[in-house]
């Protein structure tokens, strides 16, 4: 019988909660930074670095490997984690975000999403039990309810709608997951930028009694103090002995503002999309190697950090390979990039392991807050 997903609080600062969840492929350390695994790969990187950095789990797309190479293909070759040779926890995303993000021709009914494929334009049908399925299929250790993420701004009647709909799809997530008792599915509040619709997609979803919870329907281009103001309203419904995971954020300053909020999981393709552009992370603020004010510096990028890409390559190298566009400066931006977001979740958590989070958290980011440097 495998081990049951656990999920323990350790420590409390304010709202901000240092915990642990247990799954037989491994401890997840919260607050928890999940790299973007779109495709089966954490773009530019090595499985053992990404591990390396500290990272505990990734994150895959149901959308994406359900197009290429197949959910079917994929566990008959073993499920993700042999695929793509990670052995630790693994949270699939559900799909319907990518599928209205990134698909043509869609259409949502009851029933589910059909569409057609960005690569290729064959016809699918993307419904709750087939997101599901995707998800079992690739062997996801965390699976995520298929939702409906509104754009925002949007009409009220809209967002209760789609709100609502996400609700009936959650029930049947859960019924379709059944009971697995070392996986879990999480539901994913809906409500947009609204205090009562976000009250009740929370307080219904709770009364489901899932595994965890994650934020949804926001960093789709609200301002922060929005998306704050949601987490202020939305936290506080959810279980406090479950996880939750607010979905695609963020840059560091979200991430400190939103576990000061009681948030414990997040994901964002910002550390590695910049890392393949040209804009590195550091303790000290972003510097974008593609400027020429870099041509001639023989400093690294953070000489204390204990990541080689950080600590043994001076920016000047750094801007030389992003000006000749070589894989080694996608390779080493990301590098670094998912160093200094694993270091960002460290401090948070020893911060709130120490009770030092709510009167110095804000220090932990002002360096990056700075800009250029
Ligand atoms: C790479 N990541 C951005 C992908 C995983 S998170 C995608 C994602 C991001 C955001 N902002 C909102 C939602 C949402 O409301 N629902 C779902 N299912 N996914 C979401």
């Amino acid at each position: 019988m495998a081990k049951p997903f656990s999920f323990e609080v350790l420590a409390i600062d304010g709202k901000a909660r240092r915990g642990v969840i247990d799954m037989p492929r491994g401890e997840i350390r919260t607050p928890a930074f999940m790299p973007v695994g779109t495709g089966g790969t954490v773009k530019t990187m090595y499985m053992d670095q990404v591990r390396g950095v500290g990272a505990d789990i990734i994150l895959g797309n149901t959308y994406h490997l359900m197009l290429r190479p197949g959910a079917e293909r994929v566990a008959r070759l073993g499920g993700l984690h042999e695929f793509a040779r990670w052995p630790h926890p693994i949270l699939t995303d559900s799909g319907g975000f990518q599928v209205m993000s990134l698909s043509k021709l869609r259409k949502l009914t009851e029933k589910g999403v059909t569409f057609r494929s960005h690569i290729d334009g064959a016809p699918y049908e993307m419904s709750p039990e087939r997101s599901i399925e995707i998800q079992g299929l690739l062997d996801s250790d965390i699976q995520m309810q298929l939702d409906e993420c509104t754009a925002l701004p949007a009409e009220l009647k809209e967002i209760e709608r789609a709100m609502e709909l996400s609700l009936r799809w959650a029930e049947r997530c859960k019924t379709a997951f059944g009971d697995q008792p070392g996986k879990a599915m999480f539901g994913i509040v809906q409500g947009g930028d609204n205090a009562a619709l976000r009250v009740r997609s929370a307080q219904a979803l709770s009364e489901m009694g899932l595994k965890g919870y994650a934020v949804g329907g926001l960093a789709v281009g609200e301002p922060q103090a929005v998306m704050l103001e949601m987490l202020d309203i939305t936290c506080p419904e959810l279980p406090a002995d479950k996880p939750r995971y607010l979905m695609g954020v963020g840059t560091p300053d979200d991430i400190l503002k939103s576990v000061a909020r009681g948030i414990d999981m997040f994901d964002c393709v910002m550390p590695t999309r910049a890392g393949r552009h040209g804009l590195a992370y550091t303790r000290r603020g972003k510097v974008n190697l593609r400027n020429a004010r870099h041509a001639d510096d023989p400093r690294p990028l953070d000489e204390e950090s204990d990541c080689p890409a950080a600590r043994d390559y001076s920016r000047a190298y750094l801007h030389h390979l992003v000006r000749s566009q070589e894989a080694l400066a996608a390779m080493l931006l990301t590098w670094n990039n998912l160093s200094y977001y694993q270091k960002l979740m460290q401090d948070i958590r020893a911060a709130i392991e120490t009770q030092t989070f709510e009167a110095r958290g804000a220090e932990i980011t002002e360096g990056w807050a700075r800009g250029d440097i």
